[in-house]
């Protein structure tokens, strides 16, 4: 990807070449700048590589689609709706001619049940927290039934606690239906905790995948049992290593 800025082109990321199982879940890590979020605008299809195409199945990617659902750091909601209404405006978008009446709403309130916030679902945005905020970005998110779920930095904006109870959520979501998630975080427990492979990326300009570390621990993962398994430190090590010690921070 290469952008065309007033000083002269800028390649931002290069041979970006990563194949996603079906039903993974993937983060991608690299220091801040690297080109994680250019990687995901194009996996989105919200912006176009100037080389290279992205396949799912085995189709091309062209442009923003239902089958890939995009959860933003700054939960994005419509602050004039309520909960409800701002997950239902997806599912009616998405299922206008698949669902009946009656069914859309079954299905935005289902969605709102698997994120915790049935109880909140008449609350306008302002009345929620920071992290139920987030659950609603996920809900909304998830009730489109997207083949892939993309999902820039979901908890970074969240203080530790709420983080911990929403990543457990995710856990429990991911292997309750299985579905393909590419996340980009900072956070390297939050990566070995939730990913199958955690992909990461060099430095820029073009910037690339330096390295894909598949994480072969059990599941269910249970956040405090971890830290008493050595594999959980080996991964957290092989992790660290790369961003601290070859992949240096850039000079700001
Ligand atoms: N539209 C654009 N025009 C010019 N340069 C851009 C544009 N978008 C991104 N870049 C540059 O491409 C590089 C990668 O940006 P990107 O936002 O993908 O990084 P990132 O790894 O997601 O960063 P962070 O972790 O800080 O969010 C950066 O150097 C950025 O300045």
């Amino acid at each position: 990807m290469t952008f065309h800025t007033p000083t002269g082109a800028y390649c931002a990321v290069e041979n970006v070449d990563l194949a996603v199982d079906r039903g993974a879940f993937v983060s991608i890590i690299g220091h801040s700048g690297c080109g994680k979020t250019t990687v995901l605008n194009i996996v989105a299809g919200l912006l176009e590589a100037t080389e290279g195409i992205v396949l799912l199945d085995g189709r091309e990617v062209r442009g923003p689609g239902p089958d890939r659902a995009v959860v933003f750091q700054n939960h994005s909601l419509l602050p004039w709706l309520t909960v409800y209404e701002n997950v239902r405006l997806a599912v009616d978008k998405v299922f206008r001619d698949r669902k009946t009446r009656a069914e859309r709403h079954e299905w935005t309130l289902y969605n709102l049940e698997l994120t915790h916030l049935a109880a909140a679902k008449d609350k306008r945005p302002s009345e929620i927290s920071g992290g139920m905020k987030q659950r609603v970005g996920i809900a909304r998110a998830l009730a489109m039934e997207p083949k892939v779920l993309l999902m820039d930095e979901p908890f970074g904006a969240l203080d530790a606690l709420t983080r911990a109870h929403l990543q457990d959520s995710v856990m429990e979501i991911h292997a309750r239906l299985g579905n393909t998630v590419l996340m980009i975080t900072h956070d390297v427990d939050e990566a070995v905790l939730l990913s199958d492979a955690i992909v990461l990326m060099t430095n820029g300009p073009a910037a690339t995948v330096g390295e894909v570390v598949p994480v072969d621990l059990a599941r269910p993962r249970d956040r405090v049992a971890l830290t008493a398994e050595a594999r959980y430190h080996q991964l957290r090590g092989r992790v660290l290593e790369f961003l601290y010690r070859r992949q240096m921070r850039p000079a700001a």
